[in-house]
């Protein structure tokens, strides 16, 4: 096959998975939700096609397909060795077209829309070059993988110069599990699902909390007397509370030990996050944040005051690869241990890449329980679906940044119109909305 030379194309799709009717997903904030994605197809001159998503969920996707049909204009009919010569060039005009960036910059839907398109460019360059992603990474030299990554408002934290220095498979990379610990589940559920999980090998867990104190304590002595006090057990808070409240509310579960508290209040509350930290640290609790950290400039902010202990990038909210890789390099400046937040919709299948170029080429390490999130649900849909062996994410070996959804799930969920859709809509499951 010859080599795609230049985009030819780009459509986008809503596609929607009912996932409120078993509460897989909820969280103190988000009591129900339908896990989505806009899922972006770039085509070429060739059949060589690059897939892309932006994880969101329920009516927020329509809004985030508009916003990534708005950007076409500054995709189509691209060279692609324009682009991936110049990466980060590239990245930094996509993201800052002055006719879109009144209403980001760099965060929130313009950056979902951002990370879709990104995504599905790299799904392609991966493609071409007939390598998984993370292989593709780990190859290039360390010139070339600087060149994608835009350095402005980094400088300050991480020069270009400081990332050249900075470069430096056989059982995997580590996984926690999220998909016991559902604030929804109920007591049976969590208890099969932990046992379930133990069966397979996992030995790291994560529970929501925030939504009722004591019956938060009563679920962590719960998990803790399912699980023993030799795992890991984090929780998660999904931004529920104010800063004292998060203090107070941590020190009632501190007996169970958790590793981390996740997202105890607002993303954007970066001195918030420090004096929780401040309060928790003392009693063997860190503060994990970063899936709705909306750029790298927050990342570095948070970075520099020493407000997170570990850090979590989503794949499709900062503005893909290239903003995450330079995330990874600052946290390896700052020896904070990146966690990519997975789950959603095709996160796992992502951010296993992340992983594996952050071991091989970036922190060289597992310490400090350098961990990835997996979430069992929406597998089935993907092309190519993790593999996780004893608790572990097996290196995926499919040329591609493969979040691909299966042509028959993505119209079957295409909402509305998708047949999988519209029978739930007869069976009164769901209204139109
Ligand atoms: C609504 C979602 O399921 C969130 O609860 C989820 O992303 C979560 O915060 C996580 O850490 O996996
Ligand atoms: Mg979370």
């Amino acid at each position: 096959m010859n080599e795609p030379t230049v985009i030819t194309g780009m459509t986008v799709k809503d596609i929607r998975f009912p996932t409120s009717l078993e509460k897989q997903g909820s969280d103190a904030m988000h009591i129900a939700p339908n896990f989505s994605c806009a899922y972006v197809v770039i085509q070429t001159d060739t059949d060589l096609e690059g897939h892309g998503n932006a994880f969101t969920e329920g009516r927020g996707t329509d809004v985030v397909c508009y916003a990534i049909t708005s950007m076409q204009k500054k995709v189509i009919g691209r060279k692609l060795s324009d682009i991936f010569n110049n990466f980060g060039t590239y990245w930094r005009e996509i993201t800052n077209d002055d006719q879109t960036r009144w209403i980001g910059p760099e965060k929130g839907v313009t950056h979902l829309a951002t990370a879709a398109i990104i995504n599905a460019l790299w799904d392609l360059w991966a493609k071409m070059e007939g390598k998984p992603l993370w292989k593709l990474l780990v190859d290039m030299d360390a010139e070339q993988l600087v060149n994608t990554i835009d350095f402005t408002y980094m400088s300050d934290a991480l020069t270009r110069d400081e990332a050249l220095e900075k470069d430096m498979l056989e059982s995997g990379h580590p996984s926690y599990t999220t998909s016991c610990g559902w604030l929804g589940y109920s007591d049976e559920r969590i208890t099969e699902e932990v046992t379930k999980a133990i069966a397979g090998g996992t030995t790291r867990f994560k529970m929501k909390v925030g939504k009722d104190l004591q019956d938060d304590i009563r679920r962590a002595k719960m998990f803790r007397e399912l699980i023993g006090y030799d795992k890991i057990w984090c929780v998660d808070a999904n931004q529920k509370w104010d800063v004292d409240e998060a203090i107070d509310w941590m020190k009632a579960l501190a007996p169970y030990k958790p590793l981390w508290i996740e997202e105890p209040t607002s993303p954007d509350d970066i001195l918030g996050h420090l004096k929780i930290a401040q309060a928790l640290n003392p009693l063997g609790i860190a503060v994990a944040t970063g899936e709705m950290c909306q750029n790298r400039v927050m990342f570095k902010q948070f970075l520099q005051a020493n407000a997170l202990q570990y850090c979590q990038i989503d794949a499709c909210r900062l503005g893909g690869v290239n903003e995450c890789i330079a995330v990874y390099l600052m946290a390896a400046k700052f020896d904070i241990p990146v966690c990519p937040h997975a789950g959603g919709v095709g996160l796992c299948e992502l951010v296993q890449h992340y992983s594996l170029f952050d071991y091989i080429r970036c922190s060289g390490t597992l310490e400090k329980n350098r961990m990835t999130e997996y979430a069992e649900h929406l597998h089935e849909h993907m092309l190519d679906p993790v593999t996780i062996k004893d608790g572990n994410y097996m290196p995926p070996k499919v040329a591609g940044f493969i979040v691909g959804i299966k042509p028959e799930s993505l119209r079957d969920y295409e909402y509305p119109v998708g047949p999988a859709w519209q029978k739930m809509f007869d069976q009164g499951l769901f209204e139109r909305e």
